[in-house]
């Protein structure tokens, strides 16, 4: 409950459905009445009236447990799930689809309680089970979000008291981890406490959830303030909230830091949930949220540090969304790593900063900011996909240690586990 309905607070009405393909065709169209060959609803038994079905020239309409389907005769072709097109072993399809004809229909069609059955002109059979055609449809997936999550703000994060998973636990239990990757799912961040502070201790940790996703960076790297790279994260400078590697084709999708040893003063980490922030700047100004999810942008990083010589470029709008159900999936932000903008008119670019500083002034908002004074042996992991991060300014030895994770393995793991990811 929780998961269902603060994620879909995450879902924008959408704009761009409102079109005549999506009327149902019986009904009048531009004020004219359709005729006689109105397609005629069957229904089963009159005792379940929770099924009906009819077909129209290029589809099948089924309703079925409250939903409207509408399906693409070659789509049904396509994904038959008879042991000849495909392999239930292997999850895997064994039909050319390249070999359906693109104006197929079924020779005859047969709806009982619990199964659809199509016949095709060939005389090939498909049988879909009702229950698995809502799971699938694109009617049913648009009232589902893809992956539940509890967005933040300072006091809904503390009030939570979301728990820390203790190191062994994590890697030697599946409650632990699993304990662990829920709380990661939902909130975008996830501690583990009592990490032996080494960077060995620390890549241990990472690969029991996932593949260290090796970059520009290293594979496990630390750092200090020492100047080693042409980045200000490797300063004693305060850095506002952002979100890593949007100058990659696809950001990194999880961050983990470690801190092994700081003696000194200031240095605490900050994070913001960026969909929380998002979610905030939907509700004020659609029109705004729909912009820079639509407007492609560039990052870049350019680095020619003693021997290392780096140009990255990523390109990508500030927030991604599912176009089917419009869930927010990744925020880009960084405003110090954002190239010259040159990929849209300038009026746009206008009405784009005027959606930025809308977006900036929710990730800045006090009440926004969770701040965590990271220590020896308390490990974070960031999706970097989501939460944004940033630092106080520090005095003193400081020195972090970390790595970057590939998402899908994490996401693998979870789903191994049971949760949906
Ligand atoms: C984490 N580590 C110190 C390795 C890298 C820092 C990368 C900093 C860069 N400005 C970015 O935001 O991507
Ligand atoms: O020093 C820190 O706490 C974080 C610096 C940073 O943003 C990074 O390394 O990505
Ligand atoms: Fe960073």
């Amino acid at each position: 409950m929780w998961c269902r309905r603060l994620a879909c607070l995450l879902r924008v009405p959408c704009q761009l459905s409102g079109s005549t393909r999506h009327r149902s065709p019986w009904l009048p169209r531009d004020g004219r009445t359709v005729l006689a060959a109105a397609p005629r609803w069957h229904h089963m038994a009159p005792e379940s009236l929770k099924c009906a079905w009819q077909l129209h020239g290029d589809h099948l309409e089924l309703r079925y447990a409250n939903t409207l389907m509408r399906f693409d005769f070659v789509w049904l072709r396509d994904h038959c799930r008879s042991a000849s097109c495909y392999n239930a072993k292997t999850n895997q399809r064994s039909l050319d689809t390249a070999s359906v004809d693109l104006g197929i229909k079924p020779k005859a069609v047969r709806v009982d309680e619990t199964t659809l059955v199509l016949t095709w002109p060939d005389g090939h059979v498909t049988r879909y089970g009702l229950e698995w055609l809502v799971k699938n449809s694109y009617e049913g997936q648009k009232q589902q979000v893809m992956h539940p999550r509890i967005l933040w703000n300072a006091e809904i994060y503390h009030q939570a008291q979301v728990p820390s998973v203790d190191c062994r636990s994590f890697l030697e239990t599946d409650e632990g981890l699993k304990e662990f990757l829920q709380n990661f799912l939902l909130y975008g961040i996830a501690f583990v406490e009592n990490v032996t502070p080494t960077k060995e201790d620390t890549e241990i940790l990472a690969e029991r959830i996932s593949l260290i996703r090796e970059t520009i960076y290293g594979r496990m790297w630390y750092f200090t303030s020492d100047f080693s790279r042409g980045d200000t994260a490797y300063t004693k400078l305060a850095l506002d909230r952002h979100t890593d590697t949007t100058y990659f084709q696809e950001p990194c999708g999880i961050q983990v830091f470690h801190c092994l040893k700081h003696e000194g003063t200031g240095g605490r980490t900050l994070l913001v949930d960026g969909f929380y922030a998002a979610e905030q700047v939907l509700r004020q100004a659609p029109e705004q949220f729909e912009l820079l999810s639509k407007v492609p942008l560039k990052h870049e990083y350019v680095e020619n540090v003693g021997d290392c010589h780096n140009h990255m470029i990523g390109v990508g709008p500030v927030l991604n969304v599912y176009p089917w159900n419009n869930e927010l999936y990744l925020i880009r932000y960084n405003n110090y790593d954002r190239a010259v903008i040159n990929t849209v008119p300038y009026d746009v670019v206008h009405r784009w900063y005027a959606a930025h500083r809308t977006l900036t002034t929710e990730l800045r908002r006090p009440e926004n900011e969770l701040w965590v004074k990271l220590k020896p042996g308390k490990a974070l992991f960031i999706d970097n996909w989501r939460v944004l991060h940033g630092r106080e300014a520090f005095t003193g030895y400081r020195q972090l240690c970390g790595c970057y994770l590939t998402r899908d393995d994490v996401l693998n793991t979870a789903r191994l586990l049971g949760l949906q990811a």
